[in-house]
């Protein structure tokens, strides 16, 4: 028998096995069977390197994004249909387990997609390796959380495990300023009314994080949640785009319904399996991680505007310099930008300079590369 027959005879069984205190351990060894045989064929022996699944995936492309949401709910499904990826498909929870990637290419941008074992109530707090997985997608452009079509109760409660590891959801990163001092109390500005704190709240705040001294300039009608995140100074800060799939199982009334938990954020209905909508899906992804054009022009020459570099909106000159040459950042020594970013054309800037569609940058390092 080979491997993949082997897999497939240890999947139906768990399908066919009631889950109970007899069946327990039964169970655990299936999973464990299954594992090994998943890990064979993900690395053949003498493929050399102890290169086990892992949680790490090194980013590439334009962008990454991330598939989070409950056990079998279609993810792997998803991934195999818009990537390259050939991640597992099972009719039974937990099938995925590990971080899997995929690349997508659309409209000239490459997006790493990356699929992640189920995730649970409890997750935050390690339930099923959640931890982990979670971990992993702090570091994405875009989380999608998928649910199917018949459970959009599944949306908070994936909030709320993503929360409880710092990652906030389609929030701005609180525009907030500490500046330590040696001595001379806590001197609060702001420059909008402030609803949801008070001064007695920030100092208290500030106190158990052992600041007593310091600048605080605050440009956000924040709360005290989110002074804590930026006390904290370890949040990850992505936006979110919906994904309910397994359309075809659903009648109109069952849409709707659907449609109104969601409210206003941005989502998409599809089917993987069915292959509904995909291609809405891509331009979702797309529009939701909003790519701008960057011209780049090499010193002293023209700018190439026949293939401009497709970069993330918000994106600075040191992302671009990360993308282009790792030792840009290392020996830059200033950019200039001409276009919808620049005060005036050919405004020399550094490297947090934040850039705009159609920008054209020249970047001056200090010696040829
Ligand atoms: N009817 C229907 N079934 C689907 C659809 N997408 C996926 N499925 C089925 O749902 C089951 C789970 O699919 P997976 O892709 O393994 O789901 P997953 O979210 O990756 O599951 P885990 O890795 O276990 O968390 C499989 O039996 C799929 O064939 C869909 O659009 N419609
Ligand atoms: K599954
Ligand atoms: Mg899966």
């Amino acid at each position: 028998m080979g491997v993949q027959e082997e897999i497939k005879k240890l999947e139906d069984e768990l399908l066919h096995t009631q889950y109970n205190k007899a069946t327990q351990k039964h169970i655990g060894r299936l999973k464990a069977k299954l594992a090994k045989l998943r890990d064979e064929q993900q690395n053949p022996k003498g493929s050399g390197g102890a290169s086990g699944p892992s949680y790490a995936v090194r980013k590439t492309g334009d962008a990454t994004v991330a598939f989070v949401g409950f056990p079998s709910v279609g993810k792997s499904t998803l991934l195999n249909k818009i990537t390259n990826a050939n991640s597992e498909v099972g009719a039974y929870a937990f099938t995925t387990l590990t971080i899997i990637p995929g690349l997508m290419e659309h409209k000239g941008a490459k997006i790493q997609v990356l699929d992640a074992p189920g995730i649970i109530s409890g997750a935050s707090f390690g339930r099923g390796r959640g931890s982990e997985v979670l971990a992993a997608v702090r570091n994405v452009d875009l989380v999608m959380l998928v649910v199917d079509v018949f459970s959009p109760e599944h949306i908070p409660i994936l909030e709320k495990e993503l929360s409880n590891v710092g990652i906030r959801l389609d929030q701005e990163k609180p525009d907030v300023k500490i500046e330590k001092h040696d001595r001379g109390g806590l001197s609060i500005n702001t420059t909008v009314p402030l609803t949801k704190i008070d001064d007695e709240t920030i100092a208290a705040i500030l106190g158990e994080h052992r600041i007593h001294n310091a600048g605080v300039l605050i440009r956000d009608d924040i709360d005290a949640d989110q002074l804590i995140d930026v006390v904290l100074d370890s949040r990850s800060y992505i936006p979110t785009l919906v994904i309910v799939n397994k359309i075809d199982l659903a009648d109109e009334p069952n849409l709707k319904k659907t449609e109104v938990a969601i409210g206003n954020r941005p989502h998409v209905f599809v089917s993987g399996h069915k292959e509904i909508n995909l291609e809405e899906l891509k331009d979702k992804i797309f529009e939701t991680l909003g790519f701008i054009k960057l011209y780049l022009k090499p010193q002293g020459k023209k700018a190439d505007v026949e293939e401009p570099l497709i970069i993330l909106k918000n994106s600075t000159v040191e992302d671009v310099c990360n993308r282009l040459h790792r030792d840009f950042v290392k020996n830059f020594r200033y950019a200039l930008v001409w276009g919808n970013s620049a005060k005036h054309p050919g405004q020399r800037v550094g490297l947090d300079h934040v850039l705009k569609d159609e920008d054209i940058l020249t970047i001056v390092v200090k010696r040829s590369l």
